[in-house]
């Protein structure tokens, strides 16, 4: 017997169901967790991660942590691909939990982006093939974090970028870096100096994100095409190639640790910024924009 977790919506209340399926008729294998949910299907060996954090997918502690110990099983059970998407179409992830901001506690500051910095690099240096199928709004984090992935797929009429600057807050250094690899040094630069979100055209005619796709349904099976088309490259090059391609940028992350961290911790512990922050936080709930 297979044991699968099986999530369903029952009156508006999430409904965790353990079901117990037979081997032999098992075409999904499931281990969601509290954030995330993960299957994997038996023919293709491919992963879908769904972000499931209502209401916006947020990117908090724990979110961050469930998301790299996942990727860490996929890494061991040898997976041919992991597609990354929400389970709320409309919305890949809000980016940062905003709560996750609101503190001047050095120590949790500094724990939050190193734990931030952590499952970002476990993403972008995964040998496995990697596609996000952005199927909502993606500022800031959720941008970040579809830029590890090694396709991008996105459906219309929704937005993505660093909007960071907006906000009253510096992106990262690494955050630009690696939109620079994608669109160029001088679209990344006018982009962060204006904190811009692109629509899923214009995001697509710069680079930022590969195809267009109707809806997630076309999102899923597109990303699932992408990953069949690695299937005759040799497994072992391409991982190197995908290693070495992205060494620089990593080196430089790597390198650069301590000073990001310092520049986080005090950025964001400021009171200036806590102020801008808890400003943020009332224009976004009473959608004053
Ligand atoms: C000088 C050296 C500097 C070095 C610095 C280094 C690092 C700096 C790090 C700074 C990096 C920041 C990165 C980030 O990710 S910051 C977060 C940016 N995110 C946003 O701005 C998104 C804001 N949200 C939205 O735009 C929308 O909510 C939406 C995602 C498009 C969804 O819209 P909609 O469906 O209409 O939902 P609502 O707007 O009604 O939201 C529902 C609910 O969720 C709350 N919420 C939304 N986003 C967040 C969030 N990111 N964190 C926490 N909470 C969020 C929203 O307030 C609503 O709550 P209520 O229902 O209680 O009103």
């Amino acid at each position: 017997m297979f044991k699968g977790i099986c999530r369903e919506t029952h009156n508006g209340n999430m409904v965790t169901k353990i079901l117990k399926i037979p081997k032999f008729f098992t075409c999904i294998r499931n281990f969601s967790s509290e954030n995330v949910l993960v299957e994997v299907n038996n023919k293709t060996n491919t992963a879908i991660l769904r972000l499931s954090r209502p209401p916006v997918n947020g990117l908090n502690l724990e979110v961050l942590n469930e998301f790299e110990s996942l990727l860490s099983q996929l890494e061991q059970q040898k997976v041919n691909g992991v597609i990354i998407t929400s389970n709320k179409e409309g919305i890949l992830t809000g980016g940062i939990d905003i709560a996750e901001l609101q503190t001047i506690d050095q120590r949790r500051l500094k724990k939050y982006w190193t734990t931030f910095r952590d499952t970002f690099l476990k993403l972008y240096n995964t040998p496995l093939l990697t596609v996000a199928v952005i199927n909502g709004h993606s500022p800031a984090g959720g941008c970040l974090f579809s830029t590890a992935c090694d396709y991008r797929v996105m459906t219309r009429n929704y937005n993505i970028g660093g909007n960071e600057t907006q906000l009253g807050l510096v992106a990262p250094i690494w955050f630009m870096d690696r939109v620079a690899d994608l669109i160029g040094h001088r679209q990344a630069e006018l982009a962060f100096t204006q904190g811009k979100l692109f629509s899923t055209d214009e995001a697509h005619k710069l680079g930022l994100i590969d195809e267009i796709v109707e809806n997630t349904a076309e999102g899923l099976s597109k990303a699932q095409i992408i990953i069949n088309s690695f299937a005759n490259v040799p497994k072992k090059a391409r991982e190197i190639s995908k290693r070495f391609t992205r060494q620089q940028f990593l080196d430089k992350m790597i390198r650069d640790t301590d000073d990001d961290i310092r520049h986080f911790v005090n950025h964001i512990g400021s009171n200036e910024t806590q102020k801008i922050i808890e400003q943020y936080m009332q224009k976004l709930k009473s959608k004053r924009f």
